[in-house]
């Protein structure tokens, strides 16, 4: 494990805990998408573990070692960009790259490849202030890639980034982690965005861990989650044809139920038209992010 947490807990006030024993998992080598709605603690925990919040505890543990006793060799070894990335904001891109390249010690010809790498070499000579968002969303992900980092702790990185913007740093942060065994830690509030890249997912609600596993395993439970959606030519004779057996019920126009397999929607479709009722429209409908969460928190309220 890169990143471990055991019962990790935080509050800003006493009593009021914002992150819940959580118990973070993060394996060498991975792209670990930590997802939750606004304000579900992902900031929080990030702080934690890069030390920007007081923990006690000696309960993370990075690269094996526990953070409380290696701090500097732990620190020297990450590549970090929390919420918006301070930058010196009248000074250029290039310029704010050689200052941490002082403070990191790497070599100068680092700062080149580095611009290259977040497709920011024709600005590189520009101030800072009159970069776009999605501009200096990429020079602060450029600080952070500097020191070639083990690990990167990177929060919302396609924050305020256009499309294409979303697609290149979705690119160079899956080419980072092929190519250079880069294990990247990142934050998001978009499931469709994670799931594009990440290897592992965490998510993580009011402070508590829901679920932790690998996409593979999500993507099990976003099917057990689904639904089957389907209209028809006589929807009212389809619910009692398919009614003890399937459980369907009405959605709006339509007609929906659980999603089990393909086999399962093949069967109602053959029965419908077996029985004169024309099948308009059959379709799996995922859950969205926030559907998911709802259930998920509901089956552990259960
Ligand atoms: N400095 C602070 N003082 C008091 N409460 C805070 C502070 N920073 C964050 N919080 C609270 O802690 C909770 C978790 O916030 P956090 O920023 O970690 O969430 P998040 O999952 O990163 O969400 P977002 O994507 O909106 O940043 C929120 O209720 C927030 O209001």
């Amino acid at each position: 494990m890169i990143i471990q947490t055991q019962n990790l807990q935080f509050g800003f006030k006493k009593d009021q805990p914002i992150i819940k024993n959580l118990n973070l998992n993060v394996e060498k080598g991975s792209i670990y998408g930590f997802l939750g709605p606004n304000g579900a603690g992902k900031t929080t925990t990030m702080r934690l573990i890069l030390g920007l919040l007081p923990n006690p505890e000696n309960n993370i543990r990075i690269f094996g070692k526990t953070l409380s006793d290696n701090r500097l060799d732990i620190f020297s070894r990450i590549g970090s960009m929390i919420e918006i990335p301070s930058l010196y904001e009248h000074l250029t891109g290039w310029d704010n790259l050689e200052i941490t390249r002082r403070i990191k010690g790497v070599s100068k010809k680092r700062i080149d490849e580095t611009l290259e790498l977040v497709k920011l070499t024709h600005a590189a000579h520009k101030k800072v202030k009159a970069y776009s968002l999605g501009m200096k969303q990429r020079i602060g992900l450029a600080v952070a890639l500097l020191s070639e980092p083990e690990l990167l702790i990177l929060d919302e990185p396609t924050n305020g980034l256009d499309p294409n913007g979303m697609i290149e740093t979705r690119e160079l942060l899956i080419r980072l982690n092929k190519e250079a065994g880069t294990t990247i830690f990142l934050s998001s509030h978009l499931l469709s965005e994670v799931e594009k890249m990440a290897t592992h997912v965490g998510i993580i609600h009011k402070g508590s861990m829901l679920f932790q596993g690998t996409i593979q395993e999500l993507g099990t439970l976003k099917s057990r989650q689904a639904m089957l959606c389907f209209d028809t030519s006589n929807n009212l004779k389809a619910l009692e044809l398919l009614n003890p057996q399937f459980q369907v019920t009405l959605n709006g126009n339509g007609l929906k139920t659980s999603f089990q397999d393909r086999e399962q929607a093949a069967h109602i479709n053959r029965l419908l038209v077996q029985n004169e009722i024309d099948v308009y429209q059959l379709a799996v409908m995922d859950n969205d992010l926030e559907k998911l969460f709802l259930q998920i928190t509901e089956e552990s309220a259960v």
